[in-house]
């Protein structure tokens, strides 16, 4: 029987996509598992998938003038169809133009029948005559022509340019639509890095790097899914962002402290604390979702950690506990967030959320930090770190919780605790850091670190 080809997975996932409203980058791991596909054309499905949501709206601008009837008028999967063949013609240079429509229209003709396959050949061919008058400045201060040259949503490109100013609001976008790296945290628990990179050389056969942000931090140049590899089965490291290795370390955490993680799952920094304080001493890791548990405990079970306790709680009522309160040495409070600074991993939410959304995640990250700060004991950090760079979720909701709480201060430490490259590239205030996707090409991060006086 003939496998299916890569393409017509492409359409497959994005139809799903679609249809279902579910997370892209599980639809492609969930794919790609059963898919049978050699190491290249699962490279080419993950491209055309990421590529047609993270270019989405220019695509279907352009398509909407192609189409007589406008892209709406179509049925779902031929919608799909020419979103994948524009996608590859626009910006896939290692495919040529005629491969690039000559696979659509054959997909289209496999699916439906001749009628449609004329018209996919038909638009995409119109496309390539008319190519020029398809393109956008780079440079403009039109909302609307930065919306569509960089593919992201208006009222996002408004926002970046009144809060960051124009030439950083294009830096992120264009950072956005670069390939976000794989990095992974080593366990060093178990090994330490430098024999990491040995052994993954070894069997992996991959091109790995350290990690210029974080000591535990390396980064897979090339190579498969971490995922995958005997190493991550064996607990020996953890898929993790480098801006989000950045984390546990500005919480300085040692042998021995008591420490809540607010918001932990999927563990990914609760394990991270555990493998610093040598798994000695005790971690909290609430959460408030049933399902997400799970999660942390696997995680904690592979990475072979002792001192983490799991409890499923919505973390304000915690706060209620009168035996918790002033208890904790240290707490994490990795909030829910807009997850804007994640854009380059997950394209997804650039088309799924609304300015609206953020007014209720302010005021549920304000309801957050007011509940963990009675958990804090005097003298205790509280560190609040988000993957957005909304101000209104990061150093504007912290100046507000100061202003609420006379008793905690900024700790003006905080550059201790990070690399001197954070210090030097990203945007600074007291006792907190934000992190642009185009610093680093890693996630963009902000991380504020808070001391509980007397
Ligand atoms: C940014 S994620 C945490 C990621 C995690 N710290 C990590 O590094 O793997 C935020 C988490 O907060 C959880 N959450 C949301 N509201 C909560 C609440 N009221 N109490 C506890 N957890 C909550 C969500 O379920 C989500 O897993």
């Amino acid at each position: 029987m003939r496998r299916k080809p890569a393409r017509e997975w492409a359409l497959d996932i994005l139809l799903q996509y679609e249809q279902n409203q579910s997370y892209s980058n599980l639809l492609l791991n969930q794919a790609l598992q059963k898919s049978g596909l050699d190491a290249r054309d699962k490279r080419l499905v993950t491209e055309l998938v990421y590529g047609c949501i993270q270019r989405l709206n220019t695509l279907d601008w352009i398509l909407n003038q192609l189409v007589k009837k406008g892209l709406s008028a179509l049925k779902p999967w031929v919608r799909q169809a020419l979103r994948l063949g524009l996608y590859q013609l626009m910006y896939l240079d290692r495919i040529p133009e005629r491969a690039a429509v000559n696979e659509t229209v054959h997909l289209a003709k496999k699916r439906g029948h001749q009628g449609i396959a004329n018209l996919v050949n038909g638009v995409l061919r119109r496309y390539l005559r008319e190519k020029e008058k398809w393109t956008f400045p780079a440079s403009t201060d039109s909302t609307k022509e930065l919306a569509l040259a960089y593919s992201h949503p208006e009222w996002l490109v408004k926002r970046w340019v009144q809060v960051y100013g124009l030439e950083t609001a294009i830096a992120m976008m264009q950072a956005n639509l670069r390939p976000a790296r794989v990095s992974v945290r080593v366990n060093r628990l178990k090994i330490d890095r430098d024999r990491f990179m040995a052994l993954w050389r070894e069997k992996e056969a991959g091109e790995v790097v350290p990690s210029d942000l974080s000591p535990d931090g390396v980064i897979i140049e090339r190579g498969g899914n971490p995922a995958h590899s005997s190493l991550f089965a064996q607990g020996l490291c953890t898929i993790q962002d480098e801006s989000s290795m950045l984390v546990a370390r500005a919480l300085a955490p040692k042998p021995g402290m008591r420490i809540l993680d607010a918001c932990a799952a999927p563990g990914g920094k609760s394990t991270h604390l555990a493998e610093l304080m040598d798994n000695d001493g005790s971690v909290l890791a609430c959460d408030i979702h049933p399902h997400k548990m799970e999660l942390i405990r696997s995680n904690v079970n592979r990475l072979g950690i002792q001192m983490i306790e799991t409890r499923q709680i919505d973390v304000r009522k915690l706060a209620e506990e009168p035996d918790k309160q002033g208890y904790f040495d240290a707490i994490l409070l990795d909030a829910p967030c807009s997850g804007l600074g994640v854009i380059r991993r997950k394209p997804d939410i650039k088309w799924s959320k609304e300015a609206e959304e953020i007014d209720s995640l302010v005021q549920l990250q304000k309801e957050l930090l007011e509940s963990v700060a009675k958990l804090l004991r005097t003298g205790g950090v509280l560190l609040y770190s988000t993957c957005t760079i909304e101000p209104r979720e990061n150093q504007e909701q912290v100046e507000q919780f100061l202003q609420a709480h006379p008793d905690f201060i900024p700790d003006r430490h905080l550059p201790d605790y990070l690399p001197p490259v954070v210090q030097q590239k990203s945007m600074t205030g007291e006792g907190w850091v934000q992190i642009f996707p185009h610093h680093f090409e890693s996630d963009g991060f902000f991380i504020a670190r808070l001391i509980k006086q007397a």
